[in-house]
């Protein structure tokens, strides 16, 4: 039998704690650690996760503040917010919620956020600090995934992670992070020849690809972990329907562990950016 990974659940328990050292914060410093979220336009998939994160900052005890601009924003009126946002004392943590419309320039943005502030730990200086080892803002899905595999597996160390995309908010810091789990990592993409049978021999297999369905059953190695990060839309029966990267229901009978989608990754990469929002209030307050 398969065991499922419940992201709900282990979010809830993050954020639990994560709301009790928040009281302790506010009792020692007087001071609420408060997380500045950006939408630019009308996604309506981004207003989902952005309400969805309002709801968790809630449940955490921090302040949230939103910022909703229209579509029509220009680089110098969100450049102008951002630069704003980064000399306010009460804010903590800024996220812009990507992508942004085509029109701004997303890495302009992720640098101009200063880098104690990245709760998305996107910037370079961030990144960096990732890669040499030395991280205090960690990329909440990267986070999320990595935890969920602690948690599951007793020993990360000397397995074969293979992970699928290598955009720089997901797959490369995934990677990095198992390379500090001691995995030995390949990490495969759209120009990759001979993916499936590179598939075939992880232990651990992340997925985080943006197509829905794509890694079934004949891809994977009996025993296999696997991490699905992707969130794609599809109808089915002419209803939406949320589905991963991975065929899921087609995989069961070969993997050990599987994260569903929803109720994976998703919710664990909301609880690591209220982790995040207390640990960069944390490092502004001198603790
Ligand atoms: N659960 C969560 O909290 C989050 C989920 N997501 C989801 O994760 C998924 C990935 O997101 P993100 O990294 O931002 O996406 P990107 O589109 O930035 O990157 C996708 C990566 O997948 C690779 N790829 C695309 N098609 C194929 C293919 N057919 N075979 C092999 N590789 C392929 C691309 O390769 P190449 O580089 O060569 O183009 C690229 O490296 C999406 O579904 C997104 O919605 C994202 C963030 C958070
Ligand atoms: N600067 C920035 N940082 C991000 O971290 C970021 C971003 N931009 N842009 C978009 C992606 C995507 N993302 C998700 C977060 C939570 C869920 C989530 O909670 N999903 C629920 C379902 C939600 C639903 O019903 O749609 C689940 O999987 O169970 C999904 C996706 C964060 N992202």
């Amino acid at each position: 039998m398969t065991v499922m990974i419940d992201g709900k659940t282990l979010a809830d328990e993050i954020v639990q704690h994560v709301a009790q050292d928040v009281s302790a914060f506010k009792l020692k410093h007087k001071v609420t650690p408060a997380l500045a979220v950006v939408l630019v336009g009308e996604d309506p998939a981004s207003g989902v996760y952005v309400r969805n994160k309002i709801k968790r900052t809630e449940q955490s005890g921090l302040q949230s503040i939103a910022h909703y601009l229209p579509e029509n924003t220009t680089q110098s009126e969100l450049d102008e917010l951002i630069d704003q946002l980064n000399r306010d004392e009460s804010v903590h943590g800024i996220l812009v919620q990507l992508p942004l419309p085509a029109h701004l320039s997303e890495p302009r943005v992720i640098e101009a956020i200063t880098p104690v502030k990245d709760v998305d730990g996107f910037h370079p200086e961030n990144v960096g600090k990732l890669v040499t080892g030395q991280p205090v803002l960690v990329p909440c899905t990267p986070l999320g995934c990595i935890i969920m595999l602690k948690r599951q597996m007793d020993d990360l160390s000397g397995k074969h992670a293979v992970v699928i995309g290598r955009s720089n908010i997901v797959g490369k810091p995934i990677a990095n992070l198992l390379l500090q789990a001691d995995c030995t990592v390949t990490l495969v993409h759209s120009r990759t020849q001979n993916i499936e049978e590179i598939c075939r021999s992880a232990d651990i297999l992340v997925a985080a690809v943006g197509q829905p369905l794509m890694v079934k059953e004949h891809w994977l190695k009996p025993g296999v972990v696997v991490i699905d990060v992707g969130i794609n839309q599809i109808s089915l029966d002419g209803k939406r329907k949320l589905v991963g990267d991975v065929d899921f229901n087609g995989v069961l009978s070969k993997t050990a562990a599987i994260t569903p989608v929803p109720g994976g990754v998703g919710p664990m990469t909301i609880a690591c950016l209220m982790q995040n929002t207390l640990t960069a209030a944390q490092h502004q307050l001198g603790c």
